[in-house]
């Protein structure tokens, strides 16, 4: 059965941790998009802010009255310096208590245009597709990232704590649209 926050019409792909959902809380908006090509993912190294010293896709908050899409080529071409076609690959909904969900839409792109440029946020860098530095990056990246790779459009969620400025997971639940 799905967590609060996702849709009822899931089929359980992963799950783990214990405890109680985190309640509802505010929702903010994001993007992430994932570059795939051939047998490379294109990730960053994100040189500031929040996941700080993480590889990550190119993306962040959704600004007012702009659509998701135009969210995550903006902040593509911010990031990234190159623009591409967008197909929507997933959901994910990261909760940590005191704080406003974030709801984020993950993007993969099999082409783009432009070069390939590093920004003040991110460091672009490419990596073999069985090599992913799941390591170094948010801990439950691994369990969503082979659907993102394997084309199945997902939902998931996973709740937080904080220490300051480490975030252990508690509890994650992923699961493949049944439509896919
Ligand atoms: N757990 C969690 N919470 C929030 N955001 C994320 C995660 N895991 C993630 O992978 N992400 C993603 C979502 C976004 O792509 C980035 C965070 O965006 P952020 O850098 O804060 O937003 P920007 O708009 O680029 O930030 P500034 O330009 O304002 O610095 O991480």
């Amino acid at each position: 059965m799905p967590p609060p926050g996702l849709p009822d019409d899931l089929q359980e792909f992963k799950a783990g941790g214990s405890g109680e959902w985190f309640p509802a809380a505010e929702i903010r908006y994001y993007t992430n998009v994932f570059l795939v090509q051939d047998d490379k993912l294109l990730l960053g190294y994100k040189k500031r802010g929040l996941g700080i010293h993480k590889y990550n896709g190119f993306g962040g908050k959704v600004e007012p009255k702009e659509s998701t899409m135009d969210a995550a080529l903006r902040e593509l071409q911010e990031e990234a310096g190159i623009t591409a076609p967008l197909i929507h690959a997933g959901t994910l909904l990261f909760v940590v208590p005191g704080e406003k969900w974030a709801h984020i839409d993950i993007f993969r792109a099999e082409e783009y245009t432009g070069t390939i440029t590093e920004s003040d946020e991110m460091r672009p860098e490419w990596f073999d597709t069985n090599n992913i530095p799941f390591d170094n990056m948010w801990e439950e990246d691994r369990y969503w990232l082979p659907l993102l790779l394997s084309k199945q459009h997902f939902s998931g969620r996973a709740d937080f704590e904080r220490e300051g400025e480490k975030y252990s997971p508690k509890k994650w639940w992923i699961g493949i649209d049944s439509t896919t």
